[in-house]
């Protein structure tokens, strides 16, 4: 019996509807497959713990997950309650920094059933690998002065290690894939870090001769993710423009509800985190209608990097099978609940034992 365990946070929001929904789903998951088991430890971090204790976690918060095979997160983000910025860079970008995961997995495809937006979607079936530590997220910066005068200043922090490994990274997936990488970049505009990414780009890009790549400014790559998706296979692009991508990479899948996500820790001294692209979507909260497909697609992820891609398999398959016949939440242009989509699920997996 191989045995995980899990640290689970849902958070805020909507988190709180779909991690119990997903990790339903990977216990049927473990009953199935008979040789794999899961135990959850739930974590209460979030706005509301805020508001109790003044911290998003305790001190000893990373010390207490560090130890877990995985961290299962729904989503952080409350902002009548806490502002956005203190709650994920106190709970979310914490675990990403400090557990060094460095690398963001995103992928996008058309699931089966599912309406994109896009006329002519086509058959797209591309990732996005987003540098996950560094890049547009920095804490470097500064406010001075008040009133008229007020200056602000952030700095982008982009090192040769975290971009080489970021585009190496995309190098390795492509090489399993379709042998193409795409490198988002804005020289044009960004004198300094983005002629320095293009750089690491191209040496990176001489280790990998059976790799094709080409390089687009972000703004015209966001743009052939409207009208050529299907002409991607690995995007490899820095921390804002990968987290803006990836929205759009979920709008033209049909929702943001749907798209899964992986935080991973590469060198292997932390656990990796999984949480899907979207946040705690404070307009549905309560509804009982959150998707629940981009947790339990997350969770796919988290088999996956277990080792366990065949049981993945089976499960995005059933859940393929699940939207084929309509049984959908209203972002994807159903009626179901939540509750509803996820005991589907659970009740083909079964048939599937
Ligand atoms: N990784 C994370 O934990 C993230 C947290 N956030 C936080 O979440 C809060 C809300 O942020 P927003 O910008 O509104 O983004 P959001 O992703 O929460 O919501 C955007 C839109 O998508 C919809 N949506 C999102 N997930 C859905 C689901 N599973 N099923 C159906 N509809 C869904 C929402 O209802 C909303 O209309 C903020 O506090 C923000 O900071 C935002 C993005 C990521
Ligand atoms: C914060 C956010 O939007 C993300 O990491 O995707
Ligand atoms: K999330
Ligand atoms: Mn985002």
């Amino acid at each position: 019996m191989k045995k995980f365990k899990i640290a689970s946070i849902p958070g805020d929001g909507i988190g709180t509807e779909v991690v119990p929904a997903a990790t339903a789903v990977l216990k049927t998951v473990s009953e199935i497959h008979g040789g794999l088991s899961f135990e959850f430890t739930e974590f209460p971090y979030s706005c509301e713990y805020y508001l109790e204790h003044g911290v998003m976690m305790p001190e000893d918060g990373l010390e207490r997950l560090k130890d877990f095979d995985s961290i299962f997160l729904g989503a952080v983000g409350n902002s009548k309650l806490v502002s956005d910025h203190t709650s994920l860079w106190g709970l979310l970008i914490k675990i990403r920094r400090e557990f060094e995961q460095q690398i963001n997995i995103r992928p996008a495809k058309v699931l089966r059933g599912i309406k994109s937006p896009l006329v002519n979607p086509k058959d797209f079936d591309l990732i996005v690998v987003r540098e996950n530590s560094e890049g547009e997220y920095s804490e470097v910066g500064g406010r001075i002065l008040r009133g008229e005068d007020e200056i602000s200043i952030q700095n982008n922090i982009f090192s040769r290690k975290g971009t080489e490994r970021a585009m190496r990274y995309a190098f390795d997936l492509a090489s399993k894939r379709n042998k193409h990488v795409t490198s988002a970049t804005k020289s044009n505009g960004i004198v300094h870090t983005m002629p320095f990414w293009d750089e690491v780009f191209n040496d990176v890009a001489t280790d990998y001769a059976d790799i094709q790549t080409d390089s687009q400014h972000i703004d015209a790559l966001a743009a052939f993710f409207v009208t050529r998706p299907n002409k991607f296979d690995v995007i490899v692009a820095s921390n804002l423009f990968g987290d803006i991508l990836t929205d759009i990479g979920a709008a033209i899948m049909g929702s943001v509800g749907i798209a899964p996500a992986a935080n991973i820790n590469v060198n292997g001294k932390y656990p990796s985190m999984f949480e899907p692209v979207h946040g705690s979507a404070p307009d549905i909260i309560g509804k009982g209608i959150a998707n629940p497909i981009g947790q339990i697609w997350t969770a796919k992820m988290m088999l996956d990097h277990m080792g366990e891609e065949e049981i993945g398999t089976v499960l995005l398959d059933v859940v393929e099978s699940v939207t084929n016949d309509g049984i959908v939440t209203p972002d994807i242009g159903g009626k179901h609940t939540t509750t509803e989509v996820t005991e589907e699920i659970i009740s083909r997996l079964k048939a599937r034992a």
